[in-house]
C-alpha cells in the first residue's frame, strides 16, 4: 500500500465561498482542503447576475486568497439577457447556475420554467459557456402530489433530458448527483452532459441525516443503493463524472436550533478536508486509484482548464483528526465528520 500521493492541481468544479467576513474565514479554505481551483455558486444575498457584479465578487475573493483560481458563474434569473451572455464570456465568467425556486439556500429568485430561458441558452450554446443545473423539482404541497426532498432528483431528469435535446452542444453540467436514475441519465446522454458528485453523498444516505442536521442538505442524500451508484460511477473511471463538493458552510446556529421556528440551513461544509476526505472516502469503496481522475483530470477536461505545469499535491498516508470548529472574528464553522478520524492528510512543504 503506497503511503504518498501524489495528485496533480485538483479542482473543485462547485463551492460556496459566501461574501463579507464569512467569506474571509471560508475562501481560505479551498487551499487549506488541498484544491488550487474554485467553481464559485452565485447564490448570494443578493445573488450574483451580472458581469459586473461576478467581476466585483472574484476581485474580493482574490483579495483574500490570490493564490487560488476562480472560475465565476452567474445566477440565471429574468434579468439575464443573450446580450449578457456574451458580456459574461468575453470577461472570462465561465457559466450560469440555475436554481428551481425555493429548493435550497438563497434560490427564492430560482426559475419555474426553462423555456423563458431557451433565448440564454441558445446564446450560450454559441459562445460556449456552460449550463450548471441544481436538479431538483420543488416539493409539492398540492393535494395528490407526491414530490418531495426523495424524489426530486428523480422527477427533474426530464427537464434535463428535454434541454439536452434542444440545445445539444451546449455544455451542461448536473450538480451533485444523488441518484441511480441521476447517474444512468447523465451517462446515458451525450458527451456535453457531465455530473458533479460531492464527497459527503459518497458517504451519507437517508439514515445520516433524519435526526442529525449536521448532514442536511440539498439535494438531501438518498437510499443506500443511489449511494452504491455513485461509488460505482467512481470505480468505473466514467470521465464525465467529477468532484463539484458543493461546500456549503453556515454558522453553527443555522445547522443546529432548537427553535422550532427556524428550520436547518442545508449545507454540509468540507472545503478545510476536502482532498484528505475524499481520498479517505475513495479508498473506503475501493477508488483510490481514480482519485486523480476524480478531483482533477475529468472536471478540467470538461471545463477545458487544463492543470498549470507542475502543480500538484502530496498525500501522505496517517491518521488524522478532523478540526472541530473554525473561526475567525465572530465567526465561524463546523466542517463535516467533525473530529472523525481520516486516514490521509497533506503533505505541506
Ligand atoms: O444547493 C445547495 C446550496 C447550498 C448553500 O448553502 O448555498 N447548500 C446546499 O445544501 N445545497
Amino acid at each position: 500500500m503506497a503511503d504518498t500521493l501524489t495528485i496533480s492541481a485538483p479542482a473543485d468544479f462547485h463551492v460556496h465561498l459566501r461574501q463579507g467576513t464569512f467569506a474571509e474565514l471560508v475562501t481560505k479554505h479551498v487551499r487549506e482542503g488541498g484544491f488550487g481551483l474554485a467553481y464559485v455558486m452565485p447564490n448570494l444575498v443578493p445573488p450574483i447576475t451580472t458581469t459586473e457584479e461576478a467581476l466585483l465578487y472574484k476581485a474580493q475573493l482574490q483579495a483574500i486568497d490570490p493564490v487560488v483560481e476562480y472560475m465565476m458563474t452567474l445566477y440565471l434569473s429574468p434579468e439575464l439577457t443573450p446580450q449578457e451572455i456574451r458580456n459574461a464570456k468575453a470577461a472570462g465568467v465561465y457559466g450560469v447556475k440555475s436554481y428551481p425556486r425555493g429548493v435550497t439556500t438563497n434560490s427564492e429568485g430560482g426559475i419555474e420554467n426553462y423555456e423563458a430561458y431557451y433565448p440564454v441558452f441558445e446564446a450560450m450554446q454559441e459562445v460556449d459557456m456552460v449550463l450548471n443545473l441544481h436538479g431538483e423539482v420543488p416539493s409539492s404541497s398540492t393535494p395528490g402530489s407526491n414530490t418531495c426532498v426523495l424524489n426530486a432528483e428523480p422527477q427533474f431528469l426530464p427537464h434535463l433530458r428535454k434541454l439536452h435535446a434542444a440545445f445539444p452542444r451546449l455544455r451542461i453540467v448536473l450538480e451533485h448527483a444523488t441518484t441511480r436514475a441521476a447517474v444512468e441519465c447523465v451517462k446515458a446522454l451525450g458527451d456535453t452532459v457531465a455530473c458533479s458528485i460531492t464527497a459527503h453523498h459518497l458517504a451519507l444516505t437517508v439514515d445520516d441525516w433524519a435526526g442529525q442536521s449536521w448532514h442536511f442538505c440539498k439535494p438531501v442524500a438518498k437510499y443506500p443503493d443511489d449511494r452504491e451508484a455513485l461509488r460505482e460511477v467512481i470505480r468505473e473511471g466514467h470521465p464525465r463524472f467529477f468532484l463539484g463538493s458543493d461546500s456549503a458552510p453556515h454558522p453553527p446556529g443555522k445547522k443546529s436550533t432548537a427553535a422550532p421556528s427556524s428550520p436547518c440551513a442545508a449545507g454540509v461544509y468540507t472545503s478545510p478536508i476536502l482532498l484528505p476526505l475524499t481520498a479517505h472516502l475513495l479508498e473506503s469503496f475501493g477508488a483510490l486509484d481514480k482519485l486523480e481522475g476524480f478531483v482533477s483530470t475529468h472536471g478540467r477536461a470538461f471545463y477545458k482548464k487544463p492543470a498549470r505545469e507542475g502543480e500538484q499535491i502530496v498525500l501522505r498516508r496517517t491518521k488524522s483528526k478532523i478540526q472541530e470548529v473554525w473561526a475567525q472574528g465572530a465567526d465561524s464553522v463546523v466542517p463535516f465528520w467533525a473530529g472523525k478520524e481520516l486516514n490521509w492528510e497533506i503533505l505541506r512543504g
